[in-house]
């Protein structure tokens, strides 16, 4: 089976520091890098921002845009240069592409993520490379992803990619932001969960001036998408063509090690691709049987219910202390759960009147927090 991978590329790399303009050797060397890979045989998406950063410098703009309006129409005149510029150097080489953007919105929603993934494979089985950005112009302010960070590692789950490879303006991620502190130690590997989850305590939160994120959305990229057995890798877009030493075992960037791939695809997006709109805070017991036994969760062992939310949202489960443990897909709404909580399931019909699941969540719908 051939290798899939995801390539991301921040605004920092498309485009010229100093001036706002394309980066026009990088972005060529990595068509080229990128259809030398489809052409040994590998199944190959990008993900390029730089929509609002190229839209800043058609329209003279000199900083981001402030305001949501203005965003998605910068980005609606920056998209359509960018994709142009994709095309004329991919056809250059003779490599076919596609423009694919994206909304949180419809990888929230079961039956779009699912039709997503079938236009995917689409397009990689007749060897096309898909190009993937946030749909700045229709997404809404509650729900949009902002980088392409979050939204790159989404799409190298979905489609079980074997690699993600983050293209940003620095070499490698480091123990403290290299702009600011001179002293900041490298980091090359990144093995275990642990190791992640201490890199994400300790992340500073600024980004370059015309990039979003900074470490802190790359590292929680790196976190989705090696949950889902995605071998992840921070390194400079200036230098697209070592990603070939990379796959060939070079010790270039920040390499994140995959975790096994455990769940089902079903459960990764529950685990990542929704956005819990409320919590349920649970008594010892079904924290217990819900972490250690693998069970489904009953009513009579809801204590607390925040927010509002119908049937088949997606919800927080949380211990006594306000500590995520799960998430899943809620059988019954808000409403309905404030009266049956703390009841056994068999009361169900004598309090609501009827019996939508002897469940509020079942098992097949839940995640422990990975
Ligand atoms: N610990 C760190 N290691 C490396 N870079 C960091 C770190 N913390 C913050 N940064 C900053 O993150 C920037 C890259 O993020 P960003 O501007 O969002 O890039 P992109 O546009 O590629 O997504 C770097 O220029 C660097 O200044
Ligand atoms: N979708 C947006 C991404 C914005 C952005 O700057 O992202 P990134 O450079 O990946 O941090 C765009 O194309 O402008």
């Amino acid at each position: 089976m051939s290798q899939t991978i995801v390539v991301k590329i921040g605004t920092s790399s498309v485009t010229q520091p100093e001036t706002g303009s394309l980066a026009i050797a990088t972005i060529a060397t990595l068509a080229e890098t990128l259809t030398e890979l489809r052409s040994n045989g590998m199944r190959v998406i990008l993900v390029s921002s730089g929509a609002t950063g190229v839209g800043c410098e058609r329209l003279h703009l000199k900083e981001r845009p402030r305001t949501i309006a203005l965003n998605q129409a910068v980005a609606a005149v920056g998209q359509g240069r960018l994709i142009r510029i994709y095309d004329d150097l991919f056809s250059t080489l003779r490599q076919p592409i596609a423009q694919v953007l994206l909304t949180r919105q419809e990888l929230i929603q079961r039956n779009s993520y699912v039709n997503i993934y079938n236009t995917f494979q689409s397009l990689l089985d007749l060897e096309v490379i898909p190009i993937v950005n946030e749909n700045d112009t229709v997404a809404v302010e509650e729900l949009n992803f902002g980088d392409n960070d979050t939204m790159s590692a989404l799409v190298a789950s979905l489609v079980e990619a074997d690699y993600l490879f983050l293209l940003t303006d620095v070499d490698r991620l480091y123990s403290a932001d290299p702009r600011n502190d001179p002293e900041a130690e490298p980091i090359k590997k990144v093995v275990t969960r642990k190791e992640l989850e201490e890199l994400q305590a300790n992340a500073g939160k600024s980004g370059s001036q015309w990039g979003t994120g900074g470490m802190v959305t790359k590292l929680e990229a790196a976190r989705i998408a090696t949950g889902a057995g995605v071998k992840t890798v921070i390194t400079h877009g200036r230098r697209p063509q070592e990603i070939h030493q990379i796959l060939s075992g070079a010790s270039i960037g920040t390499q994140f090690e995959a975790q096994p791939r455990g769940e089902n695809a079903r459960k990764r997006w529950i685990a990542y691709s929704l956005v819990p709109v409320g919590e349920l805070y649970l008594d010892h017991g079904a924290v217990k049987a819900i972490r250690d036994r693998g069970k489904s969760l009953l009513p009579a062992g809801i204590t607390h219910v925040e927010g509002d939310f119908q049937a088949g949202e997606a919800v927080t489960l949380c211990d006594s202390e306000g500590k995520e443990i799960a998430r899943g897909l809620t059988n019954y709404s808000s409403a309905e759960i404030r009266q049956i909580q703390g009841h056994k399931s068999e009361k169900i019909p004598l309090i609501l009147g009827y019996t939508s699941a002897e469940t509020v969540i079942h098992r097949d719908d839940m995640v422990s927090v990975l």
